[in-house]
């Protein structure tokens, strides 16, 4: 059965995405839903995390904060989950205290043996898609929703590591010591973020993004090696099975943070429809590197919004021009180049919204 959804009443994420001219850039925000906002917080003191996760009412109200609070400003929803979604889907705890912890993560290849031979997403993540279908709904053609995963690599840094890290000794220590078992679990990873992006389309989702939080630890040899290979059979895969099932493509964008020495081999081979680019290169720079075949997505630092009005003004002014060398902005979605952070003032958030719509709007 397909179901129908109210039609949508502003393009201007899906146009820029497929690389079109649009009258001014669409933008959204990283973590756009999340603890900054007060009503987020609000939800956060009766239910943990993964419990709004698994929650489609709770994860739908959640996506929308953002969207009443910032309505006529902001382009696009992101359905409320999580990365981690998709190790809990392969079999491991994952707990949430505050930041992630696996109380069991995979120290060796023969650890693998312990994740689930088989993941059935219908029945590992069915709230997610129930999440989306119920958000689209209830977005009455508003903006577009996003659906999202973690990239292989980033989930299997966590899977190995246990949590947050900030030398990567666990990972890459297989990486270089089993480097067949490492791709054999990377590939392993990927079938089932395509099965799940899949799932997510059929489900309402409209754009899918894949974040590879960590691709910057890797050099970019390696990057080449162990990720971009996962990557590419990612957006491969997703298309190929929507045709076969002949339901309608969506946009693909992939948010590689930190490998800009990797964004030209990645515009050339990784076949995402958008790049996403943190604020360590500037966009013409960016745009020089990527070629004109393909969407840009970014790139404020985050933390630009702690520094009052007249500073994110200056700075994203800065970031208008960096992108359209004084043309019609085309092919660009307009973000931060990172997730917003707890501390955020949601009133500065509003101001970037508002500094946006006037700098990048071609006149
Ligand atoms: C690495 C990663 C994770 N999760 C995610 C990434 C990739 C993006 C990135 O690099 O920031 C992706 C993510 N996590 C969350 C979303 C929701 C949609 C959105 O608004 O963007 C998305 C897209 C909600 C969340 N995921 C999490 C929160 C905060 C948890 C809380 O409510 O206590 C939210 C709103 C928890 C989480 N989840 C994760 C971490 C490291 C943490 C804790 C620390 C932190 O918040 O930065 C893993």
């Amino acid at each position: 059965m397909t179901v129908t959804f109210p039609p949508l009443k502003n393009d201007l994420l899906l146009r820029a995405a497929r690389g079109e001219e649009t009258e001014r850039a669409p933008v959204w925000v990283m973590r756009q839903a999340g603890r900054y906002l007060p009503e987020f917080r609000e939800v956060r003191t009766k239910h943990e995390f993964f419990e709004i996760c698994r929650n489609p009412p709770l994860a739908c109200e959640i996506t929308l904060q953002p969207i009443r609070r910032f309505s006529g400003l902001i382009d696009a929803a992101i359905i409320f989950s999580d990365i981690l979604v998709i190790p809990q889907a392969m079999g491991m705890e994952v707990q949430m205290n505050p930041g992630p912890h696996f109380p069991d993560p995979l120290n060796t290849p023969s650890d693998i043996a312990k994740l689930k031979e088989v993941v059935d997403v219908n029945q590992e993540l069915q709230y997610v898609f129930d999440a989306l279908t119920l958000t689209r709904q209830e977005l009455k053609g508003e903006v577009p929703l996003i659906g999202f995963c973690g990239a292989p690599w980033t989930l299997f840094s966590y899977m190995i590591e246990g949590g947050g890290t900030k030398t990567f000794t666990k990972s890459k220590t297989w990486l270089f010591k089993y480097p067949e078992e490492s791709k054999a679990l990377l590939m392993r990873i990927a079938d089932v973020c395509v099965n799940f992006l899949v799932g997510q389309v059929k489900a309402g989702a409209q754009l899918l993004q894949i974040f590879d939080s960590w691709a910057g630890e890797l050099s970019p040899h390696d990057f080449a090696s162990f990720s971009l290979p996962s990557l590419k059979h990612i957006s491969t895969a997703v298309r190929s099975k929507l045709a076969a099932e002949n339901i309608p493509q969506v946009p693909m964008t992939l948010f590689a943070k930190g490998a800009d020495q990797s964004l030209s081999s990645m515009a050339q081979t990784s076949g995402y429809d958008v790049l996403g680019i943190d604020w360590c290169i500037e966009p013409v720079d960016a745009r020089r590197e990527v070629g004109h075949t393909i969407a840009l997505q970014g790139n404020l630092d985050p933390n630009v919004l702690y520094g009052g009005k007249e500073a994110i003004e200056r700075e994203v002014k800065r970031m208008c021009e960096s992108f359209r060398g004084g043309k019609p902005p085309k092919g660009w979605i307009a973000n931060l180049g990172h997730g917003i952070t707890p501390g955020v003032d949601p009133e500065d958030l509003r101001w970037f919204f508002q500094c946006v719509h006037k700098y990048s709007a071609s006149k």
